[in-house]
């Protein structure tokens, strides 16, 4: 069965939009991992993956970036897959934190961080993913990559360094919860696993198969594996919606209506559920540490295409 064309000018809409952010260089690079600070500000990618693999796509979607926190939702998703959601709730709350990504403040009483999309929550499932697979975790998540964006994964070990050396704030969560009893694996191989899926590096257009993915309920777009049970994408999305956005999560939701994540060194992943998947690179973040321009752009295209989740229309749907 042929997909309907989601717009039939859909192409020249991205190109215009491009077009029209690319002079815009508001807020500021990551600086707090200095490698980040290196990123060129110009760089402007926006590629839009349907669930049957059409690709719409500008700018500069083959240049490599670090996932950071993109990287949240997947390594999450392998958690609920091997290991289960009732024992993963049991070690990761799904409420949204109304807390930055790195907060420190943790829940001292219900011994468990808020979310698995801000560090705490991360750290967590790191030692979670730690403790099934031990020292073949972070294989899995390689392996999963690989499935993801139908290439070998590469790792950035410029970035991996570079945060390694200033990760003080992200090694007191690590040991505070460790304290706490919140997690039970070694704290510093916990937080080594969690640095390296984040320096995992993909491009604009890997990024919205992977989200694509995520909109096709788990199966990837081109090589029709099941990635993903449907339960795990519906946990994933869920999370993603209210979480995914930390702080402006609801500010997010109100105004685009979609799951998504972002991620410090500019990547932004949206998912349109049963529709498409759409990532944006930018390196340049705003105030909550999402790319300002990802913001902007994917705005747009869930606008342009009605693609917000409680609006009654939407050019797939
Ligand atoms: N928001 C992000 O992308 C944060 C990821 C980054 N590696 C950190 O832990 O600080």
């Amino acid at each position: 069965m042929t997909e309907p064309d989601p717009l039939p000018e859909l192409q020249a809409f991205l190109d215009e939009l491009h077009q029209t952010l690319a002079s815009d260089l508001t807020g500021d690079v990551a600086h707090y991992i200095p490698e980040l600070a290196t990123s060129d500000p110009h760089t402007f990618a926006i590629s839009i993956t349907t669930k049957n693999g059409r690709t719409f796509q500008a700018g500069d979607v083959d240049v490599p970036f670090t996932l950071q926190s993109v990287s949240k939702p997947f390594s999450y998703a392998l958690a609920l897959q091997d290991i289960g959601c009732a024992e993963v709730l049991q070690h990761v709350n799904v409420e949204p934190s109304g807390n930055p990504f790195n907060s420190i403040r943790l829940d001292e009483g219900r011994s468990v961080p808020d979310n698995p999309m801000i560090n705490a929550g991360a750290l967590v499932v790191s030692s979670l993913l730690l403790g099934k697979h031990q020292e073949k975790a972070f294989e899995r998540l390689l392996d999963l990559l690989q499935d993801l964006t139908g290439k070998p994964p590469r790792i950035n070990l410029n970035v991996l360094q570079s945060e390694n050396s200033t990760a003080h704030r992200n090694r007191a969560i690590v040991y505070l919860m460790r304290n706490l009893n919140m997690l039970d694996q070694d704290p510093e191989k916990t937080l080594q696993l969690y640095l390296q899926q984040c320096a995992l590096e993909v491009t604009c257009a890997d990024l919205s198969m992977m989200a694509a993915t995520l909109a096709s309920g788990g199966v990837h777009p081109l090589s029709g594996q099941r990635i993903f049970d449907p339960a795990v994408v519906r946990a994933v999305l869920s999370v993603m919606y209210s979480c995914g956005m930390y702080n402006s999560a609801g500010d997010w939701g109100f105004r685009v209506g979609l799951p998504a994540k972002s991620g410090v060194s500019g990547g932004l992943m949206a998912v349109a559920p049963g529709q498409m998947g759409i990532a944006i690179y930018s390196a340049k973040l705003d105030a909550h540490g999402h790319s300002h321009r990802g913001v902007l752009a994917c705005q747009r295209i869930a606008e342009r295409l009605g693609l917000h989740l409680f609006s009654a229309s939407g050019v797939l749907r």
